[in-house]
Order: C-alpha cells, then structure tokens, then sequence
C-alpha cells in the first residue's frame, strides 16, 4: 500500500521583481484507504501542492516527498509516476468515442498480460462500479458533466494505479453529482487507495465524507485531520462554529480572514497531535465494512508497474487515428471532395495549357498555384493537429499512457497515407484538365515533388501548431507560407534576383517544388510545344527556353528531390523536439 508523506515542502516561482514563495514549509501524511481534501480560499497553494505532489511540477521545489518508503530521488519519481495518476479538472475525453471504446483504448495502451475476454470483464466492473453501465454505449462527447467526470476516473482505473489525485473532482457538477463522485472516491479509497483532491467550500454532507482535510491558506497548512473534527479544532482556537452553520463554509470563513487574520495562529495549533489523525483506516477488504469485492477481484491482479511496448501502444493509437477518419467525415470524405471539386475547377481554368506553347507562362502560373494549394492544404490542418489534441495529450501522456516519440510516430505516419490520397485526388484531376503531357515518367516525377512538398508542408504545419495556439499559429502560418510563396519562382523570377536575394529563395521548399515540377514537366528534352494556328508567333514553343527564361534551367531535378526529402525530415524532427518540450513538466 502507497501512502505519501511530505516534509517542509517549499515552492517559489520566478518572477520580474524576484522570487515568489508559494507553498511555505508545509509537512503532511496522505494515508492509503483515505479520501483526502486539499481546502482552501482561492489563491491558497491547493493546486500548487498537488502539482507538486504529483510531479507536474518539479522546479523550484525544496523538501522531501516520499510514496511509500521511498524519497523524492529518481526512483521514487519512477514510483509515483507509474503508480499515480492525475485526473485534472477538464475532462479530456475522445469525443468520438464511446465510453466502452474508450475503456477498451485504456486497457489497449496501459495493461499488459489481460486476454480480450478479462478486459471486457475489467470493463464491466469498472463501469458498474462507477454506475456508468448505462451509458457504455454513448459517445463521450454526448455524456453529461457528471458521466465525464466518473468515465475520467473510469480510465484512470483501469491499471490500478494505488495514488489518484484530483483537482476540483466536483466543479462543474450539481450537489447531487458532485455528492455522488466524493462518495464514489471514498469507495475507492476503501479498496487501499490513496486519494487525494483539491475541493472548493463542499456541503456539510459532502465534507464529512471526506477521511481527512488538508486546509491550506496562503501557502501554509492550517488544519489537518479528520473531518468531524474541525469544529473541535476552530473551538479550540477560539472560533465557536454557530449552529447549524456548515463547518466547511465555516473554516473557510475563517483561514480567508473574516474575523482577521489567524494563518499563524491556526497553523501552530494544527501541529499538535491531538488534530491529526490516531489510527489510519483499514481497506475494506481487511476490515468489517461491507466491500465491493467485484472491484476489487480483477483489479488486483493489474501490476500498474507492467506496462505494453511503445509499439503495441503505437499501434493503439493507429487504430484510434483510423476510427476518427471514418467517424469525423469532415476529415475524409469532405476533404476528399473538396480536392476533386478544386483540381476541376483548377484544371478547367488553365485549360489545355499543358501542351500549348502560348499558354506555357500560364502553365508555369498553373503549377505554382497546385504547389501553393498543396502546400496551404496540408500545412493548416497540421497547424490546429497538436493545439486541438494538447488536452487529451497532456492528460494521457502525463498519466503514463504512452512516450512523446510514441503518440508523434503515429500522428505522422497515420498522415502519409491520407496526404498521398488527398495530394493525388486533386493533382490527377487537375492534371488531366489541363492536358498536361501524358507521358508516365514525367507524371511519376512531377508527382513526387507534389508529394514531398506535401509532407513538408505538414511537417511545417506541426511545427506551428507545437508553437503556438490556433489563432496566433494560423496567422504566424499564412505569413511564413507567403514568404516562402514569394520565392516560389513565378511571382519574381529566380533570374530577375539580386544574388542576395536568390540566395534565400533556397530556404523556401516551394521555389525547389516549383523547379522540381517544372524540370519533370519540360526538363529532360522534351519535344518542342504544339503553337496553334491561329497565333501568330509562340516565344515558347522550345521548352529549354522556358526553361531558361524563368531560371530552372539546371538539370537538378535530383536536387530538388533530395532538398524536398531533407526538409520533409528537418521539418518532423524540429516539430518533435518542439512537441517534447511543450509537454515537459516544468
Ligand atoms: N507560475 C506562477 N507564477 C506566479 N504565481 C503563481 C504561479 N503559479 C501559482 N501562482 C500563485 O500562487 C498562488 C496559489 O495558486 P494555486 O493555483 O495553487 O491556488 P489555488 O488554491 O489552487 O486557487 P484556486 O482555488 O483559485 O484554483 C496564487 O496566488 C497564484 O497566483
């Protein structure tokens, strides 16, 4: 059994006019089989502690922590990391899924040694326990407040982790919902659990649920020990709780400074023995009290410490990936659509402009605009990837679910095959309308370029949405891409440069994607272009002047792949280095 002791814990922030302390030397014991309260007004250090109990926080800390027998050291980190978890107060959920999906998804990437059938039975039990049987089937993002906050816990079980610390388990909730999760929590903590949650001013009902109170004010503890004893403890320090007054409400009143201020007062006389707990409470399984040992019975077979494979993991989040392609239709089917509706439209304005020698500075036009169209289609879906994900990753990543490397391998091999279908779908279309050469091999090299700027142009989108949140990660991405359109050869010619300024087109991968698609498309000895009739003089019926005239006239179409390859690389890992560090702890 895990509990967590703490001893002259400090934390102090940096900030403009020095160092702030906000947690002050505080010492306490949260014991397993106990529900615990973190009270406290607002500003009091409530979700400081727990930051720093569960190791969301790990700067700026002085003091010694120990779960179990261990100290605050490497291992002990390991410990209460594996063996811990934190559910925060957003409900991070997968909206598309159901409750059992979810469940399942739980079990997929954090048990290990459980056959199908015991997950479903572990399921069952789960959902039974927490009441949520009924709603196995409804999609999270149909579940009312209450159901949110039992299916948060619900997924937290499923390893069986001995230490759950929750923040504000009951905002948000009616009396009757937040009642039933603080009894739900205590039921939990009867099976041998440590719980620990921080909690605004609760109904009396409420408050006496709880084991024990850790009343905190302006970074200090001001009272610990049991419930039932607070009006005790305030008599003792010369506050008479009025009749029928909530003590909660009353304790509150007090520490907040309503009949002035007490902080150093109340802290002393916390200190003596007599507040705190005697005797800690024994699991229901080793004590009289009734027990629900449905829970129990599986549960305790889960070693939390035996974890899946990253790759099993990895796999996990492949299959999620792909149930959210098929269920969220506006990530499939509509952008499906939207590609051939764009390469018809596309195609039928720059009408045969593949083989007319009149047209060809319109087709150079053709193929900056497909590169751009790519690029932005690819880019701006990426740019909201990570912020729109961010909750959930945080919560899942942080509670031990799976490694960064993990969850970013999948998100970016789940994208290749999707930005090869949408790449394709728009530039076929467009391709054939506007009767660009039919030859296969120009076709294959033109569409590897397409492609590899695809990928870059992701690759540029995460980099963004690791960086900054939507709205400042769309403007920041329309402005860079429209630098980088600027260099892309058409709208300035790469001859028309001062040396300078060619130079820095090499940092755009649109100039190398323009250069690469207009080599695969008039490189290589192409035949002269057909000039109608009806004009009079065509200056390009010769592709090599073309060529030369817009300044790709270098045979190094290879180039341009390689640079496009190296890019779409760069660009995934700079994105994953950004992606780590914004999911560190601080
Ligand atoms: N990174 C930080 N920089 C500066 N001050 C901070 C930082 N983090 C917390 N604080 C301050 O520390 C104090 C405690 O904050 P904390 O969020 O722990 O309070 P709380 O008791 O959880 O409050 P609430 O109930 O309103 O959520 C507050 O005054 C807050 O402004």
């Amino acid at each position: 059994m895990t509990s967590i002791d703490f001893e002259k814990l400090y934390l102090s922030v940096k900030q403009k006019d020095g160092e702030k302390q906000i947690i002050k030397g505080v010492s306490g014991s949260f014991l397993s089989g106990e529900l615990t309260a973190i009270m406290g007004p607002s500003g009091a250090g409530k979700t400081s502690l727990l930051n720093v109990l569960t190791g969301y926080q790990i700067s700026g800390i002085q003091g010694t922590i120990r779960y179990g027998k261990a100290t605050n050291n490497e291992s002990s980190s390991l410990l209460s990391k594996r063996e811990s978890c934190y559910i925060l107060q957003d409900d991070c959920l997968p909206d598309l899924f159901t409750v059992q999906e979810a469940m399942m998804m739980a079990c997929n990437l954090k048990t290990i040694d459980l056959f199908r059938k015991a997950k479903e039975y572990l399921i069952d039990d789960i959902l039974n326990k927490l009441s949520l049987v009924k709603c196995r089937n409804t999609r999270c993002q149909h579940l009312s407040g209450g159901q949110k906050k039992r299916v948060s816990i619900a997924l937290e079980l499923v390893n069986n982790p001995p230490i759950m610390f929750l923040d504000e388990p009951t905002t948000g909730l009616d009396c009757l919902a937040g009642a039933q999760c603080v009894q739900l929590l205590k039921k939990l903590a009867r099976t041998g659990k440590t719980i620990i949650c921080t909690i605004h001013q609760p109904n009396a009902r409420v408050y006496e649920t709880f084991d024990h109170i850790y009343m905190m004010s302006n970074g200090k503890c001001v009272y610990q020990g049991a419930s039932t004893k607070t009006v005790d403890f305030l008599a003792a320090c010369g506050f008479q709780c009025p009749l029928y007054h909530n003590p909660a409400d009353f304790i509150i009143e007090v520490v907040k400074g309503d009949y002035g201020d007490h902080t150093d007062l109340l802290s002393k006389i916390a200190l003596e023995e007599k507040w705190s707990r005697t005797q800690s409470i024994k699991p229901c399984y080793e004590s009289d009290e009734p027990c629900n040992t449905s829970l129990v019975y599986p549960l305790e077979r889960i070693d939390c410490n035996k974890m899946p494979s990253e790759w099993t993991r990895f796999f996990v989040l492949l299959r999620r990936y792909r149930v959210q392609l098929y269920r969220d239709w506006t990530i499939s089917q509509l952008k499906i659509l939207l590609h051939l509706l764009v390469g018809l439209f596309l195609g039928l304005a720059y009408q045969n402009s593949g083989q007319d020698a009149n047209k060809a500075v319109s087709n150079l036009g053709f193929f900056t605009v497909s590169t751009v169209y790519v690029v932005y289609t690819a880019s701006m879906p990426a740019v909201l990837k990570f912020p729109s994900e961010l909750c959930i990753l945080k919560k899942e990543h942080f509670n031990n679910w799976y490694k960064v490397h993990t969850y970013f391998a999948a998100v970016v091999i789940f994208d290749l095959p999707l930005q090869v279908v949408f790449t394709s779908v728009y530039t076929i279309t467009s391709y054939l309308l506007s009767n660009q050469i039919r030859e296969w091999s120009r076709f294959g090299m033109m569409m590897l370029v397409q492609l590899l700027c695809g990928f870059a142009g992701s690759g540029f989108g995460l980099i963004i949405g690791s960086l900054f949140n939507p709205v400042n990660g769309t403007f920041v991405g329309i402005i860079c891409l429209c630098c980088f359109f600027l260099f892309g050869g058409f709208f300035i010619l790469l001859g028309h440069m001062s040396k300078i300024m060619y130079a820095i087109t090499n940092l755009s991968f649109i100039g190398f994607t323009v250069e690469g698609t207009m080599q695969a498309i008039y490189g290589y000895d192409r035949p002269p272009l057909h000039c109608p009739e009806e004009v009079e003089f065509c200056l390009y019926v010769s592709p090599a002047t073309l060529l030369k005239d817009i300044g790709m006239d270098r045979q190094n179409y290879w180039m341009d792949v390689a640079y496009l390859f190296s890019v779409v690389i760069l660009f995934r890992i700079v994105a994953f280095f950004l992606l780590r560090r914004k999911l560190s702890v601080t």
